[in-house]
């Protein structure tokens, strides 16, 4: 059975050791601390909180004085060594000193104390771990907390009278948390601060041990009977009255084994307790909490199991999404960076060939903004009557054409033209927008990416020159196709335009007609209709010499440049490439640590339930 409470203390201790204190915020690591049990020690302040805890222990390790000593929560370890082991004390926060002067520890426990909160007498919720290890201890873990209080003392705020209560309340109200309620005898057990707490947390009783201190102070004739047989206050566990030593005891230096002695003494010479003796007494609380504690582990283990498992499970998860650390060696890096690449390549043409939204938006810029585009060029001023007048008479020059303005309709046709460069050179630049949109989106959707900021911005920068290129290429090829239009002409258009349209230009007809303004509104209106098939044709080879330019060769070879570069790297470069954000480092080795104490404390635990 000793088994089952050092096994608790040892899973407590590697808690400890990988900084699992129980609690913690929203990114807090799964606690094995919480769910296993621990004594905590609640009294008013002077009730003598800390004399039952050395008497505990059998040793002299706390700091004593006036007003509130017990300034932070001490977490105290409690391991029993072979009876011929040295007995030392090891702090958390200097775990390579090792105490054998228990003064010294006293000392230490002041100044980390005072480390945190000043020489002042504020209080700290920040606790102090101490580890003793001992042949005369039990295996506990029993945590000494400041003294409850009415009021403030001078220095302090009046608000530290709330701040420790709700501190006591944070520990006692953990339901595998063991009351340890001390109430000095010599004050009235219905105004005892601990057992008004403890009956706040815990109304049954069920885990909460009444300790009455003093009892040697109590008034000539008075005696505490009533509530050392629970009739006072009833509790599922026993009383266990204690005598601890006095101040003037202290004074004298009267040791803990002299005390241990005369307390013994106290309870076998008593007329009013002399009954009760063996069940009295500092020793017998320290065993009947070992025994306790042994048989509450007993009925925990397997929520304890089930909790670990239940860690292990969230951690195994968290590690995955953390991914493995990262490689030392250059190729096993340049692996790496490839993969990453890969990883992100395959998320942005998913992007484009659909699975993943946005591909969409580049068919709306070819399905509305450029139609829309097309349909809003200024068409209709440049073939107005007077500007085609214009147009025509300063392409004839001083010789009026004789039959047909050739000259007059090949400048009009490449005015109207030009203004196709404006919606080509938009679509291009939508469409680069779009793109450039996607690489973002799909750098951020690479799971595998986010730990390297590094390589995830050097990815994007890859990606945003090689959209800038295709961006060039594709410009040119749609000025191109638009160019083309212009340079050529088709001439079946103008042979199958109706007779009646060159009637202007008829000889036989009178030559003012030729300078109406019907003629020249009719020239405007052949011109209109050759630039409207004209804008058809470009309306769909435009977004085809775009997809061709830009969409394809994104999705063929965004980073090909970027690939010969990190070919060419060297194992320093690649390095830094894969600097990965340094806080991730550490909660992969935080969750590392974790799962190894989880898995630990699971071989531990079932080598102890398959044992038994
Ligand atoms: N005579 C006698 N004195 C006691 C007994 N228990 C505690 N004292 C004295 O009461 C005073 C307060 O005891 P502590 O153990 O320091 O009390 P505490 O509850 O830890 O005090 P704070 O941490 O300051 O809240 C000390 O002077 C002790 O010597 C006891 O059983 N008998």
């Amino acid at each position: 059975m000793e088994s089952l409470v050092g096994l608790v203390n040892r899973i407590q201790r590697a808690c400890t050791v990988v900084g699992d204190h129980g609690g913690g915020g929203d990114n807090a690591l799964p606690t094995l601390w919480e769910s296993l049990p621990s004594v905590v020690v609640i009294g008013g302040q002077s009730a003598g909180k800390s004399s039952v805890l050395e008497s505990i222990v059998g040793r002299d390790f706390l700091p004593r004085g006036y007003g509130i000593v017990t300034r932070r929560p001490l977490v105290l370890q409690l391991h029993k060594i072979e009876e011929d082991g040295t007995e030392y004390a090891e702090f958390l926060h200097a775990p390579k000193r090792k105490f054998t002067d228990f003064a010294k520890v006293r000392q230490e426990i002041q100044d980390e104390t005072d480390r945190i909160t000043g020489k002042s007498k504020k209080i700290s919720p920040v606790p102090i771990h101490l580890n003793i290890y001992s042949p005369s201890v039990v295996n506990l873990t029993v945590i000494d907390l400041p003294g409850l209080t009415k009021v403030a003392v001078e220095g302090q705020p009046q608000s530290v009278v709330d701040d420790i209560e709700n501190m006591v309340r944070s520990y006692v109200q953990k339901p595998n948390s063991i009351i340890l309620a001390i109430s000095p005898a010599n004050q009235d057990i219905a105004t005892s601060d601990a057992i008004k707490l403890a009956r706040e947390v815990d109304p049954q009783g069920e885990r909460t041990f009444g300790v009455l201190t003093k009892l040697d102070l109590m008034d000539r004739g008075t005696n505490a009977i009533e509530v050392l047989e629970g009739r006072s206050y009833r509790l599922k566990q026993p009383w266990v009255g204690v005598v601890n030593r006095s101040q003037a005891d202290i004074h004298m230096n009267v040791d803990m084994i002299t005390a241990r002695r005369r307390e013994r003494e106290y309870f076998a010479t008593s007329l009013d307790y002399g009954h009760l003796a063996p069940k009295m007494g500092s020793e017998y609380l320290a065993k009947l909490l070992s025994k306790y504690l042994e048989s509450i582990i007993k009925t925990q283990i397997p929520s304890i199991a089930s909790s670990i498992n239940k860690s292990i499970k969230e951690l195994e998860r968290e590690m995955d999404d953390l991914g493995r650390p990262v490689a030392v060696d250059a190729g096993a890096q340049l692996f790496t960076i490839l993969q990453l690449c890969r990883a992100f390549d395959q998320i942005f043409k998913e992007h484009l060939d659909g699975g993943r939204p946005g591909g969409d938006r580049i068919y709306a810029v070819f399905d509305n903004q450029l139609p829309a585009a097309l349909r809003k060029l200024p068409i209709d001023r440049h073939l107005s009557a007077d500007n085609v007048k214009k147009v025509v008479s300063q392409a004839d020059g001083y010789q009026p054409h004789l039959i047909a303005p050739e000259q007059g309709y090949r400048r009009l046709i490449e005015g109207a033209l030009s203004y196709f460069k404006g919606p080509a050179e938009a679509s291009v630049d939508a469409v680069h927008s779009v793109l450039k949109n996607l690489v973002r989106v799909s750098i951020g959707e690479t799971q595998e990416l986010r730990r390297f900021p590094k390589l995830q911005s050097q990815i994007a920068n890859a990606a945003y020159e090689a959209l800038e290129r295709f961006r060039a290429e594709s410009k040119k090829t749609t000025l191109r196709l638009v160019d083309m239009e212009s340079h050529y002409l088709t001439v079946d258009f103008f042979r199958k335009l109706p007779e009646d349209v060159e009637t202007g230009a008829n000889p036989a007809s009178p030559i003012v007609d030729r300078y109406a303004e019907g003629y020249y509104k009719r020239i405007g209106s052949n011109v209109s209709s050759y630039v409207g098939m004209v804008a058809k044709t470009l309306k769909t080879s435009i977004p085809k010499a775009v997809v061709h330019c830009q969409v394809r060769e994104a999705k063929m070879c965004l980073l090909d440049h970027f690939y010969a570069q990190v070919g060419r790297s060297q194992g320093q470069q690649l390095a830094q490439m894969l600097d990965e954000d340094p806080s991730l480092t550490e909660r992969r080795q935080q969750c590392a640590k974790r799962m190894e104490l989880y898995k630990s404390a699971r071989d531990d635990i079932d080598s102890v339930a398959w044992g038994r």
